[in-house]
């Protein structure tokens, strides 16, 4: 479709481009210059203000005419119709009586000269005939007509109407037809006294005697001219059949019956005919016509059978067989009239449409309750070709929507693969269990006091204990429940944080009393903190002689514990895993805490939840764990979960006992998933399967994207490039040395740097090479690993290279203090960059005395340049870096080789090149920082 330019709309409407400018701004539509491109829904917005600008112009002007317009319409005629216009000039001069006297139409009059601007002079002289012969036959006094009320000649007519077409479009208000008002009051008032109004025949004789009066054969013969002139044309038209006849029909408005002044008609052959022809139309108002009639049929000249009639003579038989076509045309209108009064008195039904997004046009046109043709018409109107499918654009539909009388709202819509969690009405809450994990250093007696606190409280009432099915539990207390994860460390923990969710309420933090606080444990305090979840400390191991409670709550006040006997508020329950001491109170401490966090969830609503755990059983299928977080998971329930789906086939408890339903904080196992779903993936129950499915696929591509994206983490290169975009507000570190020393200072220089935009926190600081669970914790944080003397181990590194997390080595403590503070203000040094060169491929190896193994090479891609770095790749792995130590075409030594040509290569102390192997040169380009 063309695009349309500010000055061609500007042409089309016909004002300047300034004017159309200053217009469109005031639509808040901005264009530079008037060479400016439009959109479709711009010009159509446009459009549509400047229709309503003149629609409204138009009726003020209309309104003007007719209070100017005095006396009563009903003594006003100048009949605008062709239809009206035709039977005048055939000289049914009861006809003109009867609209004369109902009173039809002085707007008719306006709307000639403001609607048929091309065919106003020619009508306006056509009506002037028309009134001349209906008096003449009427009245049977032409010389009393002409000198009461002179008609107004052709030309004089014409050039009025040419002006009041240039005053309406000038926006001047147009002078109502001045002479029209009289003549009707003449004719009605001679047609009402005079008998000889008795008829088509009499009037037509009363035409040609008329024209067979001396002194007015001349006028006579110029006026015939005319009509012969206009009526050529309609005789043309009249060959196309009744479809012109209709036409004024679908001008009309309303159907009035007969008025007075028509019943009161003289007998006469017309007073034979039925009274419904006699039944008169009202024209809709001007701007009404103007909309509906498309030009050339606005332009028509009318009162075609008159002239006809009158220029060639035809016979009576043809006049009256002319004029029972007419009747049952007439008959027909009616009808059609009536049936559209109906339909206009019926209440009209206001459409509300929720727009969305894009939509169709068919769409639309249901959705507003028109046809699609409807639709389509008005598109064409606005210079837009679209088709039943074509897609429209949501501001294009908006306005389609309302020009077509419907009230619009338009809601963007989410995208589909974020479901939206809707927040429960107070009043729905009740008290769901809290979600305990247990964290502490290794062999400080996790899984011994998870499993003393499952056998205590779940196995007591079962011989032979329990086997756990799942990976999460609960355990009554007091009649109450508390669940718990049965996920020692901190893995899931992280893991479910690095997506967002977060499954635990309570952290029970396990430290053996005889052993103190140890790196985990201050791992397991910052994970807490960071998640901002409450410890409960389990002092455990009190059995043990060597056992020092105190000591532990001592340490644990260096990282913020302070036990509340200390005045702190961390509670600290000494416990025995082993000889199964403390458990209650530890339990009852939890649900202490619990309460004082008033966790609470509504049932009645659809699940969402977490997945703790999922694996892939041969016999079943993908198998999850699923913590309910909200609502109640049922058996049948359509679910997403993460970028799986799945209908819920069957639901297992912590027992491995089938189960119908979960409720808030119960940990089930669900069976039923499309595939298998991360841990830490929300799940989330859904109307119908196709929607769930539909979620899936779209996360699934979302999740692909993200992937091969891998960015979004907090890299100290882009940090200040984050600052300033506003994302980074918090620097978060992870810090790990070599001692605790270095560690400790590390930690207060950085905290250091702290500035009014960015606080730098450092998460978790440690002593160690840098381990998986440093980079879980710093993706879930999104955070930076500093470390200093210290380096990843090969799982941490593959971990951090998946999530994305940037690991910073340093040798130096006062680099990393300058790289960090550099990186907070916008200047780090400057980034190096590997660009490569070329590559060339071995086909073949010498051995050359006193030079080492030379490769017989052909440059595959780019060129080789001597002294370049460069790598030996050998299926895909790098098996050597260094540097070209020779370069040579044939025996002579070349700068650099390009695409296509063979050479030999000697690398700088590599000599176990083998044929096959690839040579990659590169060198290493600086580019400059952008902030
Ligand atoms: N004396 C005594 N020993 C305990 C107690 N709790 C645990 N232990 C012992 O401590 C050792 C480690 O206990 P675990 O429960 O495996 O400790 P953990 O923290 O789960 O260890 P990881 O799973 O390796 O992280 C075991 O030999 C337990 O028997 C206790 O309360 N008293």
């Amino acid at each position: 479709m063309a695009k349309t330019r500010v000055y061609e709309l500007a042409k089309e409407l016909r004002v300047s481009n300034k004017d159309l400018m200053d217009t469109m701004a005031q639509l808040g539509i901005y264009t530079r210059s008037h060479m400016s491109v439009l959109e479709n829904g711009e010009v159509i917005k446009i459009r549509n203000h400047y229709r309503q600008m003149w629609r409204a112009a138009r009726a003020a002007k209309l309104k003007q005419q007719q209070a100017a317009a005095a006396p009563p319409v009903a003594e006003a005629v100048a009949p605008s119709q062709p239809g009206v216009e035709k039977v005048a000039a055939t000289g049914q001069a009861q006809h003109i009586t009867e609209k004369a006297a109902t009173g039809q139409p002085r707007q008719g009059a306006a709307k000639a000269a403001v609607t048929r601007p091309e065919g106003g002079a020619e009508k306006a002289a056509a009506i002037t005939r028309l009134q001349q012969g209906a008096e003449k036959a009427g009245a049977g006094q032409p010389q009393q007509v002409s000198g009461k009320a002179p008609a107004m000649p052709p030309a004089e007519a014409a050039a009025k109407a040419r002006s009041e077409k240039e005053r309406q479009l000038a926006g001047v208000e147009p002078v109502p037809a001045a002479a029209q008002p009289e003549r009707p009051r003449e004719q009605e008032g001679k047609e009402r006294s005079g008998k000889q109004a008795a008829g088509k025949q009499q009037s037509r004789a009363g035409g040609q005697q008329a024209g067979q009066q001396p002194g007015r054969a001349k006028k006579r013969q110029e006026e015939g001219q005319a009509r012969r002139r206009e009526n050529k044309g309609q005789e043309q038209e009249g060959r196309r059949g009744p479809e012109r006849e209709e036409r004024p029909a679908r001008v009309d408005q309303q159907v009035q019956v007969l008025t007075p002044a028509a019943a009161q008609r003289p007998a006469g052959k017309g007073a034979g005919r039925p009274a419904k022809n006699k039944q008169l139309r009202i024209p809709k108002p001007p701007e009404a016509v103007t909309k509906d009639l498309p030009e050339k049929r606005r332009d028509r000249p009318a009162g075609k059978p008159a002239a006809k009639q009158a220029e060639t003579g035809r016979s009576r038989k043809l006049v009256e067989l002319e004029q029972q076509r007419e009747e049952r045309l007439l008959r027909r209108d009616k009808d059609k009239n009536k049936a559209k009064a109906a339909q206009q008195e019926a209440p009209k039904v206001v459409r509300r449409v929720t727009l969305t997004g894009s939509i169709t046009v068919q769409e639309l046109a249901k959705r507003i309750g028109k046809t699609a043709a409807e639709v389509i018409k008005f598109l064409m109107g606005q210079g837009v070709m679209a088709t039943i499918n074509k897609e429209l654009d949501i501001d294009t539909a908006a306005i389609i929507a309302q020009d077509l009388g419907a009230i619009v709202e338009v809601k963007e819509e989410k995208p589909l693969t974020v479901l939206e969690d809707l927040p429960d009405a107070p009043e729905t809450l009740q008290e769901r269990p809290p979600v305990v994990t247990v964290m502490g250093h290794v062999d400080h007696g996790k899984t011994s006091l998870l499993d003393a606190i499952r056998r205590t409280n779940v196995t007591a009432t079962e011989a032979g204990g329990i086997t756990q099915h799942i990976g999460a539990y609960q355990v009554k207390v007091k009649n109450r429940k508390i669940t718990f994860l049965d996920t020692p460390g901190h893995e899931a923990f992280t893991a479910m944080r690095a997506r967002g969710a977060q499954a635990t309420d309570i952290a029970i933090l396990v430290v053996a009393a005889d052993d103190g606080v140890m790196p985990q444990t201050v791992e397991a305090i910052n994970h807490a903190k960071a998640a901002g979840v409450p410890i409960v400390v389990a002092i455990n191991k009190i059995d043990r002689p060597d056992a020092n409670p105190d000591r532990v709550k001592q340490q644990l006040t260096e990282y913020g514990l302070v036990p509340e006997e200390w005045g702190g508020d961390t509670i600290m329950v000494p416990v025995s895993a082993l000889k199964k001491e403390g458990l209650n109170e530890l339990l009852e401490m939890t649900l202490l805490t619990a309460d004082m966090m008033e966790l609470k969830a509504n049932p009645n609503r659809p699940a969402r939840g977490i997945v703790i755990e999922a694996q892939l059983d041969k016999g079943r299928g993908p198998v999850a764990t699923m913590l309910v977080q909200k609502g109640t998971l049922k058996v049948g329930d359509n679910l997403v979960a993460g970028a799986v789906y799945g209908r819920v086939r069957a639901l297992f408890d912590d027992k491995g006992e089938r189960v119908k339903s979960a409720e808030p904080s119960m940990p089930v196992e669900v069976l039923g998933l499309s595939e298998l779903p991360q841990a830490g993936d929300i799940f989330q129950v859904v109307e119908d399967e196709k929607l769930a499915r539909q979620i899936a696929t779209l996360r699934q591509e979302e999740r692909r994207q993200e992937e091969l994206k891998a960015a979004g983490k907090t890299s100290l290169d882009d940090l200040f490039k984050q600052m300033e975009a506003g994302e980074v507000k918090e620097l978060n570190l992870v810090v790990k040395g070599d001692v605790q020393g270095s560690v400790e200072a590390l930690r207060a220089a950085l905290e250091q740097l702290s500035t009014s935009e960015v606080k730098v926190n450092i998460i978790h600081g440690g002593v160690g090479a840098i381990t998986e669970t440093d980079v879980m914790l710093a993706a879930a944080s999104k955070a930076i690993i500093i470390g200093f003397n210290v380096r990843p181990d090969a799982n941490a590194r593959k971990a951090a290279e998946e999530a994305g997390v940037e690991i910073r080595l340093y040798r130096v403590i006062y680099e990393i203090i300058d790289e960090v503070k550099a990186a907070m203000t916008g200047l780090l040094e400057p980034v190096k960059r590997e660009v490569v060169l070329g590559r060339a491929e071995v086909r073949a190896t010498f051995k050359v005395p006193k030079v080492g193994t030379v490769a017989g090479c052909l440059v595959t891609d780019g060129k080789i340049q001597n002294r370049a770095l460069a790598r030996v790749i050998r299926d895909g792995v790098v098996v050597f870096e260094g540097r070209i130590d020779s370069l040579k075409r044939f025996k002579d030594d070349v700068r650099e080789v390009a695409q296509g040509y063979e050479c030999g290569i000697g690398l700088e102390k590599y000599n176990d090149i083998k044929e096959g192997d690839v040579i990659e040169a590169y060198m290493i380009e600086e580019v400059k920082r952008e902030l």
